[in-house]
């Protein structure tokens, strides 16, 4: 079944005269249980897509416009007490520095209580039963439980990152996003993180949303992959078929970037150029200044986000109809 529905979303701020269209017309399925990598390069627009999915733009300054259906209910048009009756409770957000937001004159425990605390209404727990659940918790990301006496100066990053994902797992959501929750350790811990969250995820029945850069960690730990460019969602599929084939050359491009996907390291080549200026309107396709396939349909108009085969999904003139159609 799908959990979350994003339907055509996008994210423009507004600097004083300046406008940056960060999110552009995104449109992306996850199905409960699904775990699903955004990757692209920094200023594609991941985190902009995972703050306005969770509400957390500030409404004065980024315009958000689309529709986000969470198990059925429409996110964007829910009032504040019915969000925040969905945050942490169906809807959880793990961001790179979360380990930063706790207060380092607190121990862990004292500060995980609060947080449950606030938004657990309903069961009226006592004080020990709270310590005994988040002692279970921090077992579960396998944490010691002395980690709930512990300050956060007394804690490792690979550990404050386990307490921040504990914490994200609190009031056990339906669906957790991870905003490059990893990318601040070493890739061993990173592994082994990894490597808990999914077995984790498989016994709470959680869907997962990963942002990173990194390519490696969706391959890693993800069933499906997003890759967006500019604001775009230029590719969508199964991660396993989209490493083995990328249809979209920003896709192609990305790999051919990576040592461990393509052979040996003389064939790495990065990809020529950077970013469009996201402040200018768009004529045609966002990639085509890069592209090294690019026709002329592609500086003028934009390519439609195409199903190409089973849940893949591709937005290039080159695949589908579109360019043989202009020839
Ligand atoms: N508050 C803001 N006001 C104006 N522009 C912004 C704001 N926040 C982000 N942007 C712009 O929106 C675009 C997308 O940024 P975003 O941080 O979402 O990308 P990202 O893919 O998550 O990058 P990174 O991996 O570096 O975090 C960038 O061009 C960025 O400069």
């Amino acid at each position: 079944m799908t959990l979350l529905q994003i339907r055509n979303l996008s994210v423009v701020y507004h600097n004083g005269s300046r406008t940056v269209t960060a999110v552009n017309g995104v449109t992306l399925d996850v199905e409960e249980q699904d775990s699903v990598g955004i990757v692209g390069e920094s200023g594609s627009g991941k985190s902009t897509l995972a703050m306005a999915l969770l509400r957390l733009l500030p409404g004065r300054t980024a315009k958000v416009e689309g529709e986000v259906l969470f198990g059925g209910q429409p996110l964007l048009e829910l009032g504040e007490r019915e969000l925040s009756c969905l945050r942490w409770k169906e809807l959880a957000v793990v961001f790179q520095k979360s380990m930063n937001s706790l207060s380092p004159v607190h121990r862990i425990g004292t500060q995980m209580a609060d947080v449950y605390r606030l938004h657990e209404h309903e069961t009226r727990l006592s004080k020990k039963q709270v310590r005994e659940r988040i002692i279970k918790l921090l077992e579960s990301v396998r944490l010691p439980a002395r980690v709930y006496d512990l300050y956060p100066h007394e804690l490792s990053g690979g550990m404050m990152q386990r307490v921040s994902i504990a914490l994200g797992l609190m009031h056990r959501p339906r669906l957790l996003i991870l905003d490059e929750a990893t990318t601040a350790l070493d890739v061993v811990t990173q592994g082994q993180i990894l490597r808990e969250m999914m077995e984790l995820e498989q016994e709470l029945r959680l869907a997962r949303i990963m942002i990173t850069h990194d390519m490696s960690v969706v391959a890693a730990a993800c069933k499906k992959v997003a890759v967006m460019y500019a604001g775009h969602l230029v590719e969508f599929g199964p991660v396993q078929d989209v490493l083995r084939h990328p249809l979209h050359p920003y896709t192609q491009g990305l790999l051919r970037s990576l040592p461990s996907f393509k052979g040996a390291k003389d064939h790495i080549r990065g990809i020529p150029g950077s970013l469009p200026d996201l402040s200018s309107p768009l004529q045609g396709c966002v990639f085509a200044d890069r592209c090294e396939h690019a026709m002329p349909i592609c500086r003028q108009a934009q390519p439609v986000d195409t199903a190409y085969s089973g849940s893949r999904r591709v937005a290039c003139h080159l695949i589908g109809g579109e360019a043989h159609a202009a020839q």
